[in-house]
């Protein structure tokens, strides 16, 4: 069997408190600093004083230029890293009070190469995390699993079929449901439509839009594609000089003056989705204000 998929560490038992009002925070990370050791000797600072609040049943998507923390900041979020210093508490509690099957029950999380287990067959990767708490029946186990492979679009048939035979289209939507086995309130993704051709790209987004509001899901996702981003977003938030430097519905940061913002979105892909979306052009950025570590434009830029 391959190495233990990180998504095991995310799909335990749900215990703890309700769910907040919708609108009111369900994630709250305040003064977050993570600090890495470089080799060779010193060490580098990605987030400083870092401030971020995810509201209950919205779509909060992160993006950010390569190395600036996206990455480390939702493995913190699930538990899996521990913050220099700083606080998060998702769902009312403290993420450093929960031990790692707490944490994890509260959250779904989609990794961005599905992380299915290559030994498994489609039901057994979905059933896993439910399987493992051990909870429930077999029986009811499977069943709930086929509920999830319908969920997501697969067909009984599918249920039998190994990670090798899937496209990647249908992997994702496995992982999917995995990461929706547990009914979690949180759903975290990471950059859910990376590999995916147009297409199949659309159907996901499709699908991750019913699926959040059929569910009633709050969801941060890491997104470098525009098209998704548009398509799903509730608030965008810009992490960029160590921080989070807005945090706001998408037409509020579009006029929000940064390098970085500038870059992200004004490019052919971006004007065009602006213009989809009857979203007024902001003036063109000048050819030499590509921030350093700008992530590289998305289909067809
Ligand atoms: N365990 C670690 N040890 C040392 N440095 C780390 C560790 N984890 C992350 N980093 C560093 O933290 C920085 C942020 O990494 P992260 O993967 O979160 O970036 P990102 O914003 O997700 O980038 P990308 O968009 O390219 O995926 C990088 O410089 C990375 O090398």
């Amino acid at each position: 069997m391959n190495a233990l998929p990180e998504s095991q560490a995310v799909a335990t038992p749900k215990t703890g408190p309700g769910l907040p009002a919708a609108g009111q925070p369900l994630i709250e990370v305040k003064g977050l600093w993570s600090v890495f050791p470089v080799v060779g000797g010193g060490e580098v600072v990605v987030h400083k004083d870092l401030d971020l609040t995810v509201l209950r049943g919205e779509v909060l998507t992160l993006v950010g230029g390569s190395g600036t923390g996206k990455t480390v900041l939702l493995r913190q979020i699930l538990g899996l890293n521990t913050p220099a210093k700083g606080t998060i508490t998702v769902l009312g509690q403290p993420v450093s009070q929960l031990t790692r099957e707490g944490a994890a029950a509260r959250v779904g999380m989609l990794f961005q190469q599905g992380a299915l287990f290559s030994a498994f067959n489609v039901l057994d990767n979905i059933a896993f995390p439910l399987r493992e708490t051990g909870a429930l029946p077999p029986e009811l186990v499977r069943e709930a699993a086929m509920i999830k492979l319908e969920m997501v679009g697969l067909k009984p048939g599918d249920a039998t079929k190994m990670p090798a035979d899937l496209s990647g289209g249908m992997i994702k939507r496995v992982a999917l449901a995995r990461a929706l086995i547990m009914d979690p309130p949180l759903l975290m993704l990471d950059e859910p439509t990376a590999g995916l051709d147009p297409d199949s790209s659309d159907a996901f987004v499709t699908l991750l839009r019913s699926v959040h509001e059929e569910l009633g899901l709050t969801v941060v996702m890491v997104t470098h594609d525009l098209d998704t981003l548009f398509a799903l977003s509730s608030r965008v938030a810009v992490l960029a000089d160590q921080h989070v430097i807005i945090n706001a519905p998408v037409k509020e940061v579009l006029a929000f003056d940064h390098p970085f913002i500038r870059h992200f979105f004004l490019g052919d892909r971006g004007l065009r989705a602006m213009e989809d979306l009857h979203i007024q052009r902001p003036s063109t950025p000048a050819a030499d204000d590509t921030p350093a570590g700008a992530p590289a434009p998305q289909k067809g830029q």
